[in-house]
């Protein structure tokens, strides 16, 4: 008998979004930091990142491939649902997609969305720009955003694979010794505060994936390696603390204190897009090189079939809750399976309250 994903009638995968071409560059960043007050300087250097790509985010090539992945998954375990796309900042945006499926006649909608932890940018923001795209279509279907899945054993295992293959990347000698980076974007301590029902959850959630991948790799190669979590892709003013250590400075003071080599571990992101290419395999590489430390990167969740079919079983598990069924649900580490509907004060807008989807 095929799983039943009812009450849902399609699914909706949510992304970031990123240029495609060096005219997009401008006009993205534009969407992206509309009143957040970004100082011109960064943008200028994030412009630079992109142009230097030729003006392309891997980001969207990654989301079609997901996408065609997810199909494969679905079709193949006899799960019966189309899948959209949409995205926050750029093409194609959310709110067309919403209307092409209302147009397709889609009643309820399970979203995915490529951003695994709490925290006003990595979930909140998210519903408060589906919350947009349903207010701004004439018969928008229901919008449901099934949980967080950091811990989520699709998510955390192809990390443990991913840090035993970067480790064996590095030279023979120091191996067994070397250091894990693991490595999130980086956001402002305020909004750290403020992420999860009471505060601190994006860098506490970071911490026991952390914990997890770092005893799993102990049960593989039977050493616990040092490691720490480490910030990338800083921006806002200066005058306003944000998450750190940043990943280069980490790599400085790893090189004064003799360690023999790192690999770095993006836990927070979950394909390669630009904060990979750019800040860790560019610029935390340069920097490595330069210090003589042996370095290597750990791969994302990308299209691994078993982050693929996370998104199945996530699915079927809040199709199961929204039947009114008992349901199991997969998590791994020190934190439990997270809540289907975030909590009222969850992850505050830091500006202005917005209207947002998915709340309780
Ligand atoms: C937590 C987090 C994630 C992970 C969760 C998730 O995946 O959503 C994430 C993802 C991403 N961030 C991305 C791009 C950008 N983020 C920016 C700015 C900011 N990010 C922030 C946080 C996060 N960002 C914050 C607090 C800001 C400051 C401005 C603000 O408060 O909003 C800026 C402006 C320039 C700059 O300042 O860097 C850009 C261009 C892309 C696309 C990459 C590509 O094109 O491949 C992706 C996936
Ligand atoms: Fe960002």
């Amino acid at each position: 008998m095929s799983p039943d994903p009812s009450p849902y009638d399609a699914v909706l995968l949510v992304s970031f979004g990123g240029p495609e071409k060096p005219e997009d560059v401008v006009p993205f960043l534009e969407n992206v930091t509309r009143g957040r007050g970004i100082p011109r300087e960064r943008l200028e250097e994030v412009g630079q990142h992109y142009f230097g790509f030729g003006g392309r985010s891997p980001i969207n090539d990654q989301n079609r491939a997901f996408l065609a992945a997810l199909r494969d998954d679905l079709a193949g375990a006899g799960v019966d649902l189309p899948v959209y796309w949409g995205n926050r900042n750029w093409d194609p945006y959310l709110t067309d997609t919403v209307r092409q499926m209302a147009a397709d006649g889609v009643t309820r909608v399970a979203c995915f969305v490529t951003s695994a932890y709490s925290s006003y940018s990595s979930c909140r923001q998210y519903r408060e720009d589906l919350f947009d795209a349903t207010d701004a279509v004439d018969g928008a279907p229901v919008l449901d955003k099934l949980r967080l899945y950091f811990n989520h054993p699709g998510f955390v295992e192809p990390a443990v694979d991913a840090t035993l293959a970067a480790l064996a990347d590095l030279p023979e000698d120091v191996r067994d010794t070397a250091h894990l980076a693991f490595v999130t974007h980086s956001i402002p301590n305020t909004m750290n505060d403020g992420s999860g029902p009471e505060g601190g959850a994006y860098a506490e959630q970071h911490r026991s994936v952390m914990a997890e991948v770092v005893e799993r790799v102990r049960e593989e190669t039977g050493r616990r390696h040092p490691h720490e979590l480490v910030f990338c892709s800083r921006s806002g003013s200066p005058q306003t603390p944000w998450l750190e250590p940043d990943v280069n400075d980490h790599l400085e003071q790893l090189h004064e204190q003799g360690a023999s080599g790192v690999v770095m571990v993006p836990i927070g992101f979950v394909s390669d897009h630009m904060e990979v290419v750019y800040d860790l395999d560019t610029e935390a590489m340069a920097t490595a090189e330069k210090l003589g430390l042996p370095a290597s990167r750990a791969a994302t969740a990308g299209i691994d079939p078993r982050f693929v079919s996370a998104v199945r079983d996530l699915l079927l598990e809040r199709a199961a809750v929204e039947r009114g069924e008992a349901v199991d649900r997969a998590a791994v580490g020190s934190l439990p399976a997270c809540w289907d509907r975030c909590a009222v004060g969850c992850c505050p807008n830091p500006r202005a309250e917005r209207p947002a989807l998915a709340g309780a």
